[in-house]
């Protein structure tokens, strides 16, 4: 059945559940606080890039079963359940979350919805307790739910309509039922629904996170290991992927974990245990947050060793800008720390990334850029490999090999082929392997 719904934020998380809402038959309605972002969305594009989000976006624009507006008023009086997707960053000069825009969303939300009914549903990801806050702040015949979202950059649609599980963290059987009805052609997928109470909500999702980067620290630490040992990492991944209960996947060694999410979600969580007086129990966040900056140091270490001691004068490519391929998000982008370290030591970094160049220079304006991988690798004395777009797996070392001034090429996501590197007289280095 097709429900009113609103979504406030529309980033990356809110853009992608506004379209899919509309795809799954609502009508909905976008709220942001950034004009601009609002502008473009109503034009029917996306101010990031997202796969297949703007061919969806765009079919309910046309049909006007998805709109945008900046007014809360405008929210208020059309929504029956709204979605906050607000962002939670790091605080500046801390490692707890930045809960600013949550908070505002409901002191703006709050005052409008007195005797409408409404379901305020929280998807941020937030410190637990944050709901119990929030529904203190909504007038009494409005509800808070909490509903967690797992959605990956990059397959963040397919993630939305097919996702592997739903949390909803309600505290009435009503809320449930209304989660579950807007949910409705989701769950006919066999999605499996779990219902908990708030607290468990909130932490299903920073434990998630938690998870997914202990996981890629550990190969990480295991790629220190085997550098030392002289062993291969991607054969210790495969070979401890074939056992079902650890799995392959999340086993990926390389330059380590970024994003908007990865990083400032443990450290979040590290303060917000600190705060319950649990710190101890998450210790080990520390650690996983110490392999993963170290492995930045190594890859700039790496790539001193190859330019001869320094970078003094020396040309240094980088492939990869975003993250993670399939974005142009370039969050704490494992790939840009190393650019600017290696700037900052005096190399001429030469940057390429097929869909992060405008926010990478936004961030970065002093680093150089260039318009092709092949441009990025002209006379270059060594090539870092950060990002793995299929762009640059699909390079040809070969017809490369007299671009650059010396064919020096260092796999920080261990995703090139060096077999065929090597063979093209490359020299190849990856981390964690012979
Ligand atoms: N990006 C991702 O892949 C995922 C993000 N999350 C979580 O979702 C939340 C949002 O993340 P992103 O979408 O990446 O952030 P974002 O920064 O891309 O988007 C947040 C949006 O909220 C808007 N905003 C800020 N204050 C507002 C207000 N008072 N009213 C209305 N709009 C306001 C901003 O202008 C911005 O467009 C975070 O808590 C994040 O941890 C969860 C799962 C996946
Ligand atoms: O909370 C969030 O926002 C999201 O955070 C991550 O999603 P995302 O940040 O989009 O990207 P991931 O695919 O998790 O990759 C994160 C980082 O880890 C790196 N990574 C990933 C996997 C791997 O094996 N090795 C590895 O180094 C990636 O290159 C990237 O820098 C989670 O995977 C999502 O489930 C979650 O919803």
């Amino acid at each position: 059945m097709s429900a009113r719904v609103t979504v406030i934020g529309t980033g990356y998380l809110g853009a992608t559940h506004a379209a899919c809402m509309a795809e799954i038959g609502h009508e909905v309605l976008g709220l942001d606080v950034d004009p601009d972002k609002v502008a473009t969305l109503r034009s029917g594009r996306v101010p990031f890039y997202e796969p297949g989000l703007e061919e969806l976006l765009a079919k309910h624009v046309a049909t006007g079963r998805l709109r945008f507006t900046t007014s809360y008023e405008e929210v208020a009086e059309f929504g029956e359940v709204h979605f906050s997707c607000v962002g939670t960053p790091q605080s500046p000069g801390g490692n707890a979350a930045d809960l600013r825009h949550v908070d505002a969303v409901i002191e703006h939300l709050a005052p409008l919805l007195a005797g409408r009914n409404a379901l305020v549903v929280g998807k941020s990801t937030v410190p637990v307790g944050t709901a119990e806050r929030l529904a203190a702040m909504l007038p009494e015949d409005a509800e808070l739910a909490w509903n967690p979202e797992f959605l990956r950059e990059g397959f963040a649609v397919e993630d939305t309509l097919r996702p592997d599980r739903l949390v909803f963290g309600v505290r009435s059987a009503a809320a449930e039922a209304r989660l579950r009805a807007v949910y409705a052609p989701v769950i006919s997928h066999g999605t499996p629904v779990v219902v908990t109470d708030f607290p468990t909500a909130e932490l299903v999702k920073t434990s998630a996170n938690a998870f997914l980067a202990t996981k890629i620290s550990f190969i990480n630490a295991m790629a220190e290991v085997c550098e030392a040992a002289g062993a291969d990492v991607a054969l210790l991944a495969e070979a401890l992927s074939h056992d079902t209960r650890i799995g392959g996947r999340f086993l990926r060694a390389g330059v380590g974990f970024g994003g908007g999410c990865l990083p400032k979600d443990i450290r979040a969580f590290m303060a917000r245990a600190g705060e319950l007086g649990v710190g101890q129990a998450l210790t080990f966040l520390r650690e996983v947050d110490h392999i993963n900056m170290r492995r930045r140091g190594r890859v700039v270490d790496l790539a001193r060793e190859a330019a001869g001691g320094g970078f003094l004068g020396r040309r240094i490519a980088v492939l990869g800008a975003a993250f993670k391929p399939d974005s142009d998000d370039i969050r704490d982008s494992p790939a840009l720390n190393v650019a600017a370290q290696i700037h900052l030591q005096g190399g001429n970094v030469s940057v390429y990334d097929p869909k992060a160049m405008d926010n990478a220079r936004k961030a970065f304006p002093t680093l150089a850029y260039a318009a092709s991988a092949e441009d990025a690798l002209s006379e270059a004395d060594v090539v870092l490999h950060l990002t793995e777009w299929q762009e640059f797996r699909d390079l040809d070392p070969a017809a490369l090999r007299d671009t650059v001034a010396r064919p020096y090429v260092i796999d920080g996501r261990n995703a090139l082929d060096a077999g065929r590197w090597r063979a093209a007289g490359w020299t190849y280095r990856a981390l964690g392997r012979p």
